[in-house]
């Protein structure tokens, strides 16, 4: 099977990529400070809460376990007085190990409630941060494979990584506490430390390794786990469900989910079951060296060299020790593990976007002189080999309607995102009054024109806020809104919605309401008016609009716009004789240019396809 070919050889290639990057691997731990930075700078007094209530907490263990050496002490001392007890030191010493028992748990419950209110704002930061870098970058790096996995990576980051964030600060607070215990071992007997790691290192490293095969796993089917988390979403969706339903899909869908869905579920059962078995039989080395130190204090205390108070003391360090030491050495390799998913977010967070304003950008002449010049434009999709378009050289002056006609694949859409620098030209240029687009501002640019795209998006906004969009700084401004909406024959379809401009349009949040193609593209249209954009494009439109509604839709927009530069696409030549010019595209290539009539007179490509459509063959 093609695809199955094709998946596997997208999966080769990346494992190949993992492996080499081990060393990476290691490295990635250099993300955290670029990590906590985040986290400071979302919150610096929750972060400074949580590193102090940390490091009062470290200390709690060994405070505990000394006053429980000597309260132990102080009972066997006063078995052994003869005549009168006196249990004040007793009693003081118990009151005290109470108190530190009620701070420790108060403390922990503190670390929890800081831990999760700075993890929400962490993640909340992190999306925010990641809507407003994509919205930096250019429309072609959506539009490649390996750029979505990277998204998609970064995208779970935002809410994994609060984890990571908890489980840094953990590790801290555990390496200091368990500086304080060692303190005491140490004064002990330095061997007891050196049993402790001999312990732990060899479960520490298998955690490692595993941790390194899930990592590649899990990184090399992000282009499959794609594939899943769409096929689950076509499964399920307001938007596909009328499909599924008539053409019987879901089995289809089920059978592929399953099948991928499976693959994934053996590979990774294999190396859970891997790790389990290993992880079990390096912790029990770890148990067997706790019995060896034990038998070790046990024989001490017997032989008198020390107190029953300071056995247990010792034991409860030891023990301590280890669960703190294995935690750890655990929590290392989690960590390690969380560093090089992090790598994804920073990745992301670093990709530039390759159409960048100028040193020095020009702002966009007010009104525009002369207009927009081609000059051998040819354009090539970084994922294709194929000129999209090519060989443009035109004028469109400034004020013209120009209507762009071609068959499906002509290229019409390509040329309308070259002119609004969606797209930067492969070859050749475009001059705005006879200065290359490139060195204007960019920003500017893009605020001087106002595209309707062909696929504009149906937001599960009020009708209000729909139309907003065109030029979000007047979201507010009621009026502005109403009037574009008149002017796009918008507003007679809101005006009988239940809610009116407040209405919430589209099924996928309560009180919604679905609108017709031709309602919806009637309200995107209004878009277009809410922009004061010297020039504007239209991409077909009004190809869901009745006849009746399409007619009188161009003709308000000629009136409405007099005096503005217009770029119309439509396949229907009753709209398209409206413009002044027209500009026929075969493949990419200019074939016509010129006015309905002139074309006519030529009696062309276009001329042809007129009298097709006027008998009604088109
Ligand atoms: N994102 C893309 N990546 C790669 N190739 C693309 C992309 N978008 C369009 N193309 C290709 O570029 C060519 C021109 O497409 P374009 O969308 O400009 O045509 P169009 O004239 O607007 O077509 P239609 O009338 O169907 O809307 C087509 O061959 C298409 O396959």
């Amino acid at each position: 099977m093609p695809m199955d070919k094709e998946r596997k050889g997208t999966r080769d290639t990346t494992n190949q990529q993992d492996k080499k990057s081990l060393r990476e691997q290691v490295g990635a731990l250099k993300n955290l400070p670029k990590f906590f930075r985040l986290i400071w700078e979302t919150s610096p007094g929750l972060t400074i809460a949580n590193l102090l209530l940390r490091l009062v907490k470290s200390a709690l263990p060994l405070a505990m376990l000394y006053v429980g050496k000597l309260i132990i002490d102080e009972v066997i001392h006063l078995i052994d007085v003869t005549g009168e007890r006196n249990l004040t030191y007793l009693w003081t010493l118990v009151a005290l190990e109470l108190g530190l028992a009620v701070v420790s748990d108060l403390i922990n419950r503190g670390i929890t409630l800081v831990d999760s209110l700075l993890g929400d704002l962490f993640s909340n930061r992190t999306s925010v941060v990641l809507i407003e870098h994509a919205a930096k970058l250019d429309l072609a790096q959506f539009e490649d494979a390996t750029f979505y996995d990277k998204l998609e990576r970064a995208r779970r980051q935002t809410v994994t990584r609060v984890v990571l964030m908890s489980q840094v600060l953990s590790q801290l607070q555990d390496i200091v506490t368990i500086g304080f215990l060692a303190v005491g071992l140490i004064a002990f007997n330095p061997w007891l430390i050196l049993i402790l790691l001999i312990a732990v290192i060899p479960s520490f490293l298998g955690e490692t390794h595993f941790n390194e095969r899930s990592y590649s796993l899990s990184r090399s089917w992000t282009p499959e786990r794609r594939e899943l988390d769409y096929l689950r979403y076509i499964g399920a969706s307001d938007e596909t469900a009328k499909e599924i339903k008539t053409f019987n899909l879901s089995g289809f869908l089920a059978k592929r989910f399953k099948e991928l869905s499976d693959k994934y579920y053996l590979l990774n059962k294999n190396l859970t079951i891997r790790r389990a078995v290993w992880g079990s039989a390096l912790s029990a080395l770890g148990t067997l060296a706790y019995y060896g130190a034990y038998i070790f204090i046990l024989s001490a205390t017997v032989a008198g060299t020390i107190t029953v108070g300071s056995l247990t003391f010792l034991a409860g360090s030891f023990s301590n020790m280890r669960g703190l030491l294995q935690g750890i050495m655990t929590r290392f390799s989690q960590i390690a593990e969380s560093a090089l998913y992090l790598q994804d977010l920073f990745d992301f967070l670093e990709l530039q976007p390759q159409i960048m304003p100028p040193a020095n950008p020009l702002p966009v002449p007010r009104p525009i002189q002369q207009g927009f010049t081609f000059e051998g434009v040819g354009f090539k999709y970084h994922n294709s080999e194929k000129w999209a378009v090519r060989h443009l050289s035109f004028h469109l002056r400034a004020g013209e309607k120009l209507a762009l006609v071609g068959e499906n694949g002509a290229g019409k859409t390509t040329l309308v995102k070259l002119l609004a620098r969606l797209y930067e030209p492969t070859e050749g240029r475009i001059l705005l009054d006879g200065i290359d687009l490139r060195e204007y501002d960019l920003n500017d640019l893009r605020h001087q024109v106002g595209i309707i795209f062909q696929d504009y998006v149906r937001f599960q906004m009020t009708a209000s806020d729909n139309i907003a969009i065109g030029q979000i700084s007047n979201i507010g401004d009621k009026e502005r809104i109403q009037g574009s909406a008149q002017k796009s024959l918008a507003d007679l379809v809101i005006q009988r919605l239940p809610d009116k401009y407040d209405q919430v349009l589209g099924k996928r949040f309560n009180k919604g309401v679905e609108l017709s193609g031709g309602e919806w593209q009637k309200v995107a249209l209004a878009r277009a008016y809410m922009r004061d954009a010297q020039l504007l494009i239209l991409d077909e439109p009004t190809s869901a609009l009745d006849a009746r509604a399409e007619h009188e839709v161009f003709l308000r927009f000629s009136e409405l716009i007099e005096g503005r530069t217009a770029v119309l696409i439509s396949h229907r030549f009753s709209t398209v004789r409206m413009a002044d010019r027209i500009l026929f595209l075969e493949q990419g290539q200019l074939k016509e240019l010129g006015s309905h009539e002139e074309l006519l007179a030529q009696n062309g490509k276009y001329a042809e396809l007129f009298h097709l459509q006027a008998k009604g063959y088109l």
